[in-house]
């Protein structure tokens, strides 16, 4: 026991040791840094700059290296994940959701909560969703748009019907889709008159004032009621898998909020809030975890889908933009690093196995048609847009995984609704997004007091990206 607190110590003082030489090393070179950046900027940001390059340079290890290893519950470590991400999904993904078939999605977005009505709480123009101009729509989308619109249509809509489609339509433009119902959503999938089409290029996820209680207790009953919390020692998969999804998927809402937020609304000036992204997610490792797992789970569900995906037709009426498509996808269901570095994102086989499963397996799925349902309750309707599609999303990602079972009953296909792909890879896409801005930017974040709110400069720090290439390569990880 004594032996046991006496090699504590020693390793403690070594720690100590080491620190005092890593904080002597910046000594040296953080005042080189400044001169460096002092020469290259001569605002009165520069102060602020250098705060932030400085406080880059003399990072502890330990935070670097918090997130190593094997993403818990899945196949595949954190390491991986940023160089896979970074080389090839995230690129893929970016090119793969701006294309016609992708960039569509079908949704129904008037307010219509079973639980309890809207407060109204969302307070800026950015959280109505931007209709798509008649232009922009593939071809076989531009006639019979005028229907007799419910009033309350009108409504969530700004008053505008050019967004809704004629379904006839749809089915000519996307040809050998099936519309069969999800068991793990609640929205009646199939087309009718609700639907409208939504361009998300041009309703990005990000920051729209939609805050205060009624978002709180959205998030309240989808963790409380619906995937609450596992304990510590839990070791069913089974039973942590729902709330780490959602956890997941929450971590890269907020993500997405911090990484384009509204820093000045007189001015209309947006740019990232790295404070917010540390107070929100990156203090916290296991909403980090979460979302890795999320990201694994969901590209685990794409790949597993790949004999289904690389010969579905993605058919918007361009031949030239629906063959980039379908080249996309193949490249990223068979990319050759991604297949050697990380094969088996996440091991669905594992789960189901005990006499509980298919119990269980209804459980989550009743739980998960809920939080669907609650979609419907969010009181901003550009978070209800992505709200609804990644969940969506998210709900394709179960039915592959969980509800066909490809190893024991090869004959069963998957069948998905060409707006569950979309939702799907938009989804993937959503996620690989924020794997990106955590990788990059997530220790920066780490040294909260060091950016402040009151100064955009050092807020919209995206203008000084550029500044990083100005310091020698690899002076930051060899003396940090
Ligand atoms: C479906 C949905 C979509 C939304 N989309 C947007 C949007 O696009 N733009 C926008 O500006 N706002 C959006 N919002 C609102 C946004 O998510 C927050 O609710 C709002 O910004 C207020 O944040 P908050 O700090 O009160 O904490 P919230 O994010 O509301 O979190 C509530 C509580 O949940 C817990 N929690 C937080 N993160 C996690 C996590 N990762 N894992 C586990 N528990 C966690 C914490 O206890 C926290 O106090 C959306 C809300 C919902 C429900």
């Amino acid at each position: 026991m004594e032996m046991a607190k006496a090699e504590v110590k020693v390793k403690e003082a070594d720690r100590a040791k080491q620190s005092e030489r890593r904080w002597s090393s910046c000594a040296v070179f953080v005042p080189l840094i400044s001169v460096a950046i002092a020469l290259a900027v001569s605002s009165r940001n520069s102060a602020s700059i250098v705060s932030l390059l400085t406080n880059r340079s003399c990072r502890c290890p330990q935070e670097l290296q918090k997130y190593t290893g094997v993403v818990e519950d899945c196949c595949c470590e954190y390491e991986t994940v940023n160089s896979l991400n970074g080389e090839v999904l995230h690129p893929l993904l970016q090119k793969l959701v701006r294309t016609p078939f992708f960039r569509f999605f079908k949704v129904k977005l008037w307010c219509d909560c079973p639980f309890w009505p809207d407060d109204g709480m969302c307070r800026l123009r950015d959280c109505s969703v931007c209709e798509c101009p008649e232009n922009e729509f593939p071809e076989p989308f531009r006639n019979s748009l005028k229907h007799d619109l419910p009033s309350d249509t009108l409504q969530c809509q700004e008053g505008k019907p050019q967004a809704i489609v004629d379904r006839t339509l749809d089915s000519r433009t996307f040809r050998g889709w099936v519309e069969a119902d999800n068991p793990w959503t609640s929205d009646d999938e199939t087309d009718n008159s609700e639907m409208t089409y939504v361009n998300l290029l041009l309703n990005p996820e990000r920051y729209t004032g939609y805050t205060g209680p009624s978002a709180r207790r959205i998030w309240d009953a989808i963790y409380s009621e619906n995937c609450p919390k596992y304990t510590s020692g839990e070791v069913c998969q089974e039973k942590k898998v729902l709330y780490k999804l959602i956890s997941g998927l929450h971590s890269s809402i907020s993500i997405h909020i911090a990484a384009d937020y509204l820093l000045d609304e007189a001015a209309n000036m947006w740019g990232k809030n790295l404070e917010m992204m540390y107070d929100r997610v990156v203090r916290y490792p296991d909403r980090v975890g979460n979302l890795y797992f999320t990201f694994l789970f969901v590209l685990r569900a794409v790949t597993k889908a790949a004999n289904y995906l690389e010969v579905a037709e993605y058919d918007t009426g361009n031949p030239a933009e629906d063959a980039s498509t379908l080249f996309l996808m193949k490249q990223l269901l068979y990319d050759r690093k991604l297949q050697a570095a990380c094969p088996l994102p996440f091991d669905e086989a594992k789960l189901w196995k005990g006499k509980s499963g298919p119990q269980l397996k209804q459980t989550l799925q009743r739980q998960f048609r809920n939080i669907s349902a609650l979609m419907d309750c969010v009181g901003c309707e550009k978070c209800r847009l992505w709200g609804k599609l990644q969940v969506l999303g998210l709900g394709t990602a179960l039915k592959i995984l969980f509800s066909v079972d490809i190893q024991n009953e090869p004959d069963t296909s998957v069948q998905l609704q060409r707006n569950e792909v979309i939702a799907l890879v938009n989804l993937l896409s959503r996620l690989s997004e924020s794997i990106q801005f955590v990788h990059e930017w997530g220790s920066l974040s780490e040294k909260p007091g060091k950016v402040h709110r009151s100064d955009p400069a050092a807020y919209d720090i995206t203008k000084w990206h550029g500044l990083w290439e100005l310091i020698p390569g690899g002076w930051f990880t060899r003396f940090s």
